[in-house]
């Protein structure tokens, strides 16, 4: 840890959380997932989880929200874990620059989607968790894992299956990402079962306190309380994908803000990692003009700057 006690982050946190109450530029909450339009846009969480174990959080960092694209880096967690790294015969490792569900790069990309964290690859990395088992266990599974990993002992971590469903019937862009790749062979489950457990994952709902904890093994070389979750060189690389291709085409633009990996979805969630000091969870429901928490990130900023925790800036001892 560096020179920034447990009771000054306390106070960080504390005072960034009040800033984003007052703040008056809130942004857009994501409207294309109906359930999603009904949450109000002063909602702001967050939840530090420090590497000795303390926690600190403020405003609304109990509350559940939808974390959606978040679920990318579990469900990429599992996939290492059931195939390794042949997953990368079928998903790319660089950022696209394109939105969270473009399909432009897929024609000349041959179905093979950009990175495992916009829509594309994550659609292909449920089809390869469906190449081991059926759609309702691969969504419990998820379920058990997301629960293990923050130590969800009374299960409150779950599926809104409101907003899953709502999914169903509203997701045709995802629909047609799944179908061009299926035609290139990139998919192979059937669509419809591929696209289940898709929406599933992106429905999973828990507050700030619990992603944060959720995260603790991406902080810890991939370890959380004497357990291997992954090895450090996987929790490495999936932090290295996080500050690549996590926040899309912001992805540039996050680095240079926050300097830590972090990963967006939709429903105004961050998940961010401060390599061996913090696992931070932070909520605003108004996304920018990428999709991403515009609050979220702007209280990322603060935090680091307050902090020192870039990975970009020198440790102090
Ligand atoms: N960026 C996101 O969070 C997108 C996830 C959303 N469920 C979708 O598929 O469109």
């Amino acid at each position: 840890m560096d020179a920034i006690g447990t009771i000054e982050i306390a106070g960080i946190v504390a005072d960034i959380a009040a800033e984003m109450g007052a703040a008056a530029e809130r942004g857009t909450v994501a409207s294309y997932i109906p359930p999603l339009a009904q949450v109000p846009p002063e909602k702001f969480g967050i939840a530090v989880v420090m590497a000795d174990g303390a926690v600190h959080v403020a405003g609304d960092a109990d509350e559940a929200f939808s974390i959606q694209s978040i679920s990318k880096v579990f469900s990429l967690t599992l996939a290492l874990g059931a195939v390794g790294d042949q997953l990368w015969q079928r998903v790319g490792r660089e950022p696209s620059g394109s939105a969270f569900n473009s399909i432009v790069q897929l024609e000349s990309e041959q179905g093979i989607p950009r990175n495992p964290f916009i829509n594309a690859g994550a659609i292909v990395v449920c089809d390869v968790l469906l190449g081991r088992s059926a759609p309702a266990e691969a969504i419990a599974q998820m379920v058990r894992f997301v629960r293990t990993l923050a130590g969800d002992e009374a299960g409150s971590i779950g599926i809104d299956e409101a907003v899953a469903s709502a999914e169903q019937d509203t997701g045709f862009r995802n629909m047609a990402l799944a179908n061009y790749m299926r035609a290139f062979g990139n998919i192979r489950a059937p669509v419809e079962r591929v696209l289940g457990v898709y929406f599933h994952f992106c429905a999973l709902a828990m507050s700030c306190r619990e992603l944060a904890m959720a995260g603790r093994y991406l902080m810890n070389g991939g370890r959380v309380g004497g357990h291997s979750v992954i090895t450090a060189n996987r929790a490495r690389r999936i932090n290295a994908l996080m500050m690549s291709c996590g926040h899309y085409d912001n992805s540039g633009d996050f680095a240079f803000r926050v300097g830590l990996p972090g990963k967006s979805g939709v429903g105004g969630g961050i998940l961010c990692v401060a390599p061996g000091i913090a696992s931070i969870a932070v909520w605003s429901p108004g996304l920018n003009a990428s999709g991403n928490s515009q609050l979220g990130t702007l209280a990322l900023e603060r935090l680091v700057q307050r902090t020192g925790w870039s990975v970009f800036e020198p440790r102090v001892s």
